[in-house]
């Protein structure tokens, strides 16, 4: 079970502080989203998360331990990463690179066991990638990729998952299969999620709590029904979309403000 902490961290590219003072806190069993508009500053933070970015300011901790004293291989066998523009080896083919999530569990010239394999195969079919097994990866599009590295962040069997835009690249019903699946994995196997994710509504729907960065900095935190309100959605992303709530669910829904909506919630 882990516990991931920010205490006011700063992330800075060079002189460029991107950002200021952020804390919060991901527990076990929960999915937290990551929201806020272009250029806010989630990818960074969920550099900090994997420690391809230390934090200037302030310290990341993983069940109270300062994540830059692990190592790299201890770090991997905790939280594994589901990058929004990864570097992948063209020539590899889908099961190869799944099968790269086991890396952080064998030793030094340590090859695969049939364990590992049959890990890295449960996890493909998981996330319903097991027809691309053979192709190599220059040869999927882009969704299929994103899909494949859901698998590999299966394969690695770690407590905590970082997904920056897991659903970028996917049409709308694979969004849904795939945020149902890291949903369902999150509660399975308690893990500790935070995903960076554009869509409000999906971001409402399925994570538990949700972090609103603007400019840098923490705007709020807490549940869906604490952060996506209208105000604080006008506050940050601009007048063009307003809050309701949903006739089904009773989640906030985020839409556009088109035409004369009337709405006494509306933007000041
Ligand atoms: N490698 C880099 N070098 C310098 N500045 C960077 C680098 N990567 C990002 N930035 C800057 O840091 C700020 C935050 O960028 P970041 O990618 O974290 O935003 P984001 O919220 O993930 O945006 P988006 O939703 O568009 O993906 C931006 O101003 C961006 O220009």
């Amino acid at each position: 079970m882990l516990t991931i902490e920010l205490e006011k961290i700063s992330l800075a590219y060079g002189e460029n502080t991107v950002v200021r003072d952020v804390s919060f806190r991901m527990l076990p069993g929960e999915m937290v989203g990551l929201v806020g508009p272009n250029g806010s500053g989630k990818s960074t933070l969920i550099k900090s998360l994997s420690r391809i970015l230390s934090p200037i300011r302030g310290r990341i901790t993983a069940n109270n331990c300062d994540i830059s004293r692990l190592g790299r291989r201890e770090l991997a066998r905790l939280i594994s990463v589901v990058p929004q523009t990864p570097w992948l080896p063209s020539a590899y083919t889908a099961f190869e690179i799944v099968l790269m999530g086991r890396n952080p569990h064998l030793g030094t010239f340590q090859y695969e066991s049939e364990k590992d394999l049959a890990i890295a195969w449960e996890a493909m079919e998981r996330a319903g990638v097991q027809q691309f097994a053979e192709r190599r990866i220059s040869e999927l599009s882009g969704g299929e990729i994103q899909s494949v590295l859901i698998a590999r962040a299966l394969a690695q069997e770690t407590e905590g998952i970082l997904l920056d835009e897991p659903t970028a690249n996917l049409d709308i019903g694979r969004q849904i299969e795939v945020l149902d699946l890291i949903k369902e994995e999150c509660h399975r196997r308690h893990l500790t999620v935070i995903a960076a994710i554009h869509d409000l509504n999906l971001a409402a729907h399925y994570c538990e709590k949700l972090v609103l960065i603007r400019r840098g900095e923490l705007y709020a935190f807490g549940s869906p029904q604490e952060v996506i309100t209208t105000d604080n959605i006008c506050q940050v992303y601009g007048p063009g979309s307003y809050v309701h709530e949903h006739p089904l669910t009773g989640l906030p829904a985020v839409l556009p403000r088109v035409g004369n909506v009337k709405n006494g919630d509306g933007c000041r």
